[in-house]
């Protein structure tokens, strides 16, 4: 591979293996994710494909294979470096949002800003503005729908302007204006600050917005085409 191809890597996983128990998951699982590429990542429910974001991102443990982020083997840091790392270069939208009920609105999208030591309260006020949240940033979060929740969620794993993007079915509660939204503010994500985006979706039609596609099975990743409409 050339320097030029190497640095523009962002994520290289290599052989990864997961089983809960002694139910495998998936294994022989390999991907590259380069700077500003916006990947849809699709599969039949209960292939895998949260598993494999949550391993990705060290949230969860690999029986084989390893995951390199930034260039460095996430899954050998000792944990307050890997910490660290994915504090700094990963934003997460995970399905079920984890948005924190104590705080307000604003302040949980401000979370990652301040673990970083770099509070910016303009920044997060663009943020809301860009999902359509402008106005309930002081907001309680049970005070919000579940597609305002999603919404919340998004901004909160964009604030810090992370190198890469995971996002697990971040439009799976969103009405198609909000949807094509959120799609728009991944794609930027990738294209003004060249992150890399793994985009997890049952959504044809976000996975027409995808620079590539590729479909999980028993397999393993297989690039996939989107049938045009
Ligand atoms: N903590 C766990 N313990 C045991 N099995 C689990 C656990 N989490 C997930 N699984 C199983 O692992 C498999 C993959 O689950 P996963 O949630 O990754 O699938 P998915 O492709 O993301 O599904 P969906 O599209 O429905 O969200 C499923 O068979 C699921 O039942």
């Amino acid at each position: 591979m050339s320097e030029a191809a190497r640095a523009q890597l962002v994520l290289q996983a290599r052989g990864l293996g997961k089983r809960y128990g002694e139910l495998p998951v998936f294994s022989g699982i390999s991907l590259d994710l380069r700077a500003g590429e916006l990947v849809a990542l699709l599969g039949e429910s209960g292939c895998g494909k949260s598993t494999l974001l949550n391993c990705l991102a060290g949230l969860d443990s690999v029986e084989a294979g390893e995951v390199r982020l930034l260039d460095q083997p996430l899954s050998a840091l000792p944990e307050p470096a890997q910490a660290a790392l994915r504090r700094r270069a990963l934003g997460f939208v995970f399905q079920a949002f984890h948005v924190l009920p104590q705080l307000s609105v604003a302040d949980n999208v401000a979370l990652p800003l301040l673990l970083l030591g770099r509070p910016d309260a303009a920044r997060v006020q663009q943020l809301l503005e860009a999902v359509g949240l402008a106005g309930l940033g002081e907001r309680a979060p049970r005070q919000l729908s579940g597609g305002q929740l999603q919404r919340v969620a998004i901004a909160r794993a964009l604030v810090h302007r992370p190198a890469l993007v995971l996002a697990d079915e971040p439009t799976g509660n969103l009405d198609p204006r909000h949807a094509a939204q959120v799609l728009e503010l991944l794609r930027a994500q990738c294209r003004q600050e060249g992150a890399a985006c793994l985009l997890v979706t049952h959504s044809e039609r976000a996975a027409v917005s995808a620079d590539r596609c590729l479909r999980m099975d028993a397999e393993g990743l297989q690039p996939w085409s989107p049938s045009p409409h």
